[in-house]
């Protein structure tokens, strides 16, 4: 299981920022080329990226590199040059089933050409169009490489033509599809940013939103806003405890044969046990036992 509770988006031309990029604690870091890039800065963000990458050690945190859409003139350049620097992904925009497997034939030839091992670059996809939800599903199955969804707010909104709220309602079909699609096909779902950085309650209650959607983590646009996303996808401690009992109880339930038993009243059996399991294996893996 890989933790993406945050990914920090940050612009590609900004030498200051890409070399902060590990030390706030987010677990993936997203180098943009696309929207955060004035298109006169296209070139030399790919060359700050190169530099960034060779002179940062970003040791445990996951780096994903947003190029631009298929559908535009910087898009192949940006994966010829960006994938040869070997990230740990790169994040299609705009994704659609037909730009995937194109990105994919190209990632093929590319590790192919540098002696890597095949599918070493995965992908994640960032979903924020009308036919992009629509298609969702088949996004991810067109590449084996694809580990992510990650929905796109802004654009989505802009391409339904609605205005996006603070509570995110508009946005309600999209992230239910995607976050199905993800569950579906076991690749991680991950949240639109909350774009007001001042706005803490607000980013609170729209991560436990998304959490209690489903989705897996939440983008973010500044290191302020990590604290209080891991914050939300963390267990508490009354979690890791109640998690605990139930496996207690389950093994002494199966002692006597008893495949459903109750705790405090309540029915477990293989669902809850699981849930259980699952909450204890992200408490160890963020360290909280
Ligand atoms: C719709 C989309 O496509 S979203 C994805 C593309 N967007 C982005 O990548 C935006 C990334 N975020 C940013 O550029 C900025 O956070 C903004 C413009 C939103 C806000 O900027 P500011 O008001 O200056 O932020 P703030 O005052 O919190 O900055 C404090 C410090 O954090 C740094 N910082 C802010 N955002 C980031 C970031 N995303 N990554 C790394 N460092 C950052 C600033 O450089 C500043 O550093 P300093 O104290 O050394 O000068
Ligand atoms: O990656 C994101 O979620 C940000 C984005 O492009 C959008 O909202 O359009
Ligand atoms: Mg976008």
């Amino acid at each position: 299981m890989k933790l993406r509770r945050s990914m920090l988006f940050m612009p590609g031309n900004n030498p200051g920022m890409l070399q902060t990029a590990p030390i706030f604690g987010a677990d993936s870091v997203i180098l943009d080329l696309e929207d955060a890039v004035a298109i006169t800065e296209k070139d030399s963000a790919r060359i700050l990226i190169r530099e960034a990458l060779k002179s940062n050690d970003y040791e445990g945190v996951e780096v994903v590199i947003r190029i631009n859409p298929m559908s535009t003139p910087f898009a192949h350049d940006d994966i010829d040059a960006m994938a040869r620097l070997k990230p740990d992904a790169i994040l299609l925009p705009k994704a659609t089933p037909e730009d995937m497997k194109e990105l994919d034939e190209m990632l093929d030839r590319i590790e192919k050409e540098e002696g890597m091992e095949p599918g070493t670059i995965k992908v994640h996809a960032l979903v924020e169009t009308a036919y992009g939800v629509e298609t969702v599903y088949e996004t991810i199955k067109v590449s084996s490489r694809c580990e992510a969804v990650l929905l796109g707010g802004e654009d989505l909104a802009a391409d339904l033509a609605v205005k996006r709220s603070k509570d995110s309602e508009e946005l309600f079909y999209a992230r239910t599809k995607i976050v199905n699609a993800c569950k579906a096909l076991k690749v991680a779902s991950v949240d639109t940013p909350f774009t007001d950085t001042n706005d803490y309650e607000g980013l609170r209650a729209d991560t436990e939103k998304a959490k209690k959607l489903g989705f897996s983590g939440k983008l973010s646009i500044n290191p302020r806003q990590i604290d209080t996303i891991h914050e939300v996808y963390s267990p508490t401690e009354a979690e890791i405890h109640h998690a605990r009992r139930v496996m207690y109880a389950k093994e002494e339930a199966e002692k006597e044969g008893l495949g459903v038993f109750s705790l405090d009243g309540k029915m477990v059996d293989l669902p809850i046990i699981n849930r259980a399991q699952h909450t204890l294996d992200v408490a160890k893996l963020i360290g909280l036992i």
